[in-house]
């Protein structure tokens, strides 16, 4: 599903250039559950940004269900991004003004769709990751975990295929973060979606069915798809 094939990223840091990702490849399947690890400055957060379609390569490409996502215009990305992929931050990235409900129905707004059918959608959501009764608070009248489970639940409401997380546990707790990650994995078990996350932490790469291992912009293991 996911085809990232010698894939190059270099950085202009003033008179430095740095090489964020040298020749990198690899295959993703469809349902995977795969944790991208390595120490900081490895190259995750730009593999994971441009699987994401938020940045473009210096070389090499990325097909996403066959479509080369790095030959892609701005317009057809963004058009990409909305129609197939989910983002989950590390800092949860909600909508302080808006409620839980808001949040998540946000998600929906370019969809197209009447307002019955965005308000069944978000609340089924909400349900799903544990939040019924909370639709109406902001993100400040929830805990840390009950936010990040807001932004999964952004993330899956409009049932992309791939859900990408930028270590979405960092601000957690590990027992708060270990229950988002059984629930990112009970999510990908019932709906089929593809996660890929990225991690310092070993609980977390403990937890994941793939741990694909950078160092300095390569990949030095991968312990292998399996969905
Ligand atoms: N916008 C940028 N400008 C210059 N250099 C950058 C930029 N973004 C990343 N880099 C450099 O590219 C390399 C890879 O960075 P990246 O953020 O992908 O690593 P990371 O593994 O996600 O690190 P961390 O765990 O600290 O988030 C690093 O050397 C970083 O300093």
């Amino acid at each position: 599903m996911i085809e990232v094939r010698d894939i190059v990223k270099d950085y202009r840091s003033g008179e430095t250039l740095v090489h964020a990702l040298r020749s990198l490849s690899i295959d993703i399947g469809k349902g995977e559950f795969t944790s991208i690890a390595g120490p900081s400055g490895s190259g995750k957060t730009t593999l994971l940004n441009l699987i994401g379609c938020i940045d473009s390569a210096d070389g090499g490409e990325i097909l996403i269900n066959k479509e080369k996502v790095s030959r892609m215009n701005k317009k057809e990305l963004a058009a990409f991004r909305r129609d197939n992929l989910g983002f989950i931050f590390q800092t949860f990235n909600l909508i302080p003004v808006l409620t839980a409900y808001e949040n998540v129905a946000f998600a929906l707004n370019l969809l197209k769709l009447d307002n019955g059918e965005v308000r069944e959608r978000s609340m089924q959501i909400l349900r799903e990751v544990g939040l019924e009764g909370m639709e109406d608070r902001r993100p400040s009248q929830l805990s840390g975990g009950q936010q990040q489970r807001v932004a999964v639940a952004r993330a899956l409401v409009k049932n992309p295929a791939i859900i990408l997380a930028d270590e979405p546990t960092a601000n957690l707790d590990s027992e708060t973060g270990r229950s988002v990650l059984e629930l990112m994995e009970e999510m990908n078990r019932k709906h089929g979606t593809t996660f890929i996350f990225s991690t310092h932490d070993k609980m977390v790469m403990d937890f994941a069915r793939r741990l694909v291992r950078l160092q300095d912009g390569r990949i030095i293991e991968d312990s292998g798809g399996r969905s």
